[in-house]
């Protein structure tokens, strides 16, 4: 599965809703698609969300993706989508952590639509989860989302929301939560082609980032869709922070602003931020 476009030709293949306006552009290459956004929202160059406009940048490849907790996204060229969403919207700083599960929740579902078996893992992961349930742990990272924001004037917010998503095997060995890389091309059921791909994520993030309320459609997300794509719920994790464990538990879910609860011994404990590592018969 190769990724590369011209913006016309995949502007043209989009069905959005009418009000929706897309400044589309699709690049060769750049440092970070994120980083791109996030400049242009510095200098209040973001289109304006409440009237249904988004800019969307495309990469082939990225020369300094960034994914999160300040870690790199690599990714070889054309092998995985590399893309921006960027609008100004109003969201209240309590639901800023709340959104990259939305997102989640919002492409996880559009890969399903094409046949791909893709859940999550707190926070920002996209797994590819084979569609056999006795081989259910032989799990990879599909790809994840790195949300970032940019306060404006009043209570405007600048929001960037990349998703990178592996149609192609990468060249790297594990990915951070200790799961092996996976991609678009190993899912059987997926036969989708790139720009189809790309199609129908940009729809559905462009549909959920010009809500008209979306604080509640975030709202909704999080409780009522997440929890059917939640893989870690129910099973054994490890939690890291500062690149120590700790805390070794149940996954217990997420709470309504994003925060995954953790069951232990020691009772629930929730969590803003860190890294949730599956462990797969006693291992992680
Ligand atoms: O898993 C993660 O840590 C998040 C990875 C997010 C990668 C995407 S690729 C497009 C966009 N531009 C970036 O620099 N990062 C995101």
């Amino acid at each position: 599965m190769h990724f590369r476009f011209d913006s016309a030709s995949l502007q043209a293949s989009l069905r959005l809703a009418p009000h929706v306006r897309l400044e589309l552009s699709c690049v060769e290459e750049t440092g970070s698609t994120n980083a791109d956004l996030l400049e242009r929202a510095r200098h209040g160059r973001l289109p304006d969300g409440d009237a249904g406009a988004l800019s969307v940048l495309i990469a082939r490849q990225q020369r300094a993706g960034r994914g999160r907790a300040g870690r790199t996204w690599q990714a070889d060229p054309g092998a995985a989508l590399l893309m921006s969403l960027g609008t100004t919207r109003r969201l209240h700083a309590g639901l800023i952590g709340a959104l990259p599960l939305a997102v989640g929740a919002v492409a996880a579902s559009a890969l399903q639509q094409l046949g791909a078996n893709v859940m999550l893992k707190w926070p920002n992961d996209l797994l590819l989860v084979p569609a056999a349930p006795e081989h259910a742990e032989r799990v990879g990272k599909l790809g994840g989302v790195l949300v970032e924001t940019h306060a404006l004037a009043g209570d405007q917010l600048g929001i960037v929301v990349g998703i990178g998503v592996n149609g192609s095997l990468p060249q790297t060995a594990l990915t951070p939560g200790g799961l092996p890389p996976a991609a678009l091309c190993e899912a059987a059921a997926c036969t989708a082609p790139a720009a189809a791909v790309t199609a129908a994520l940009v729809e559905a993030l462009a549909d959920l980032l010009v809500q008209p309320d979306l604080p509640g459609t975030i709202h909704t997300l999080v409780l009522q869709r997440y929890p059917a794509l939640d893989y870690a719920r129910g099973r054994p994790v490890q939690m890291i922070q500062g690149g120590a464990v700790v805390l070794d538990g149940i996954a217990d879910g997420i709470d309504s602003d994003g925060a995954l609860r953790v069951r232990s011994a020691h009772g629930m404990r929730r969590f803003v931020q860190g890294d949730c590592s599956l462990r797969f018969g006693g291992q992680t």
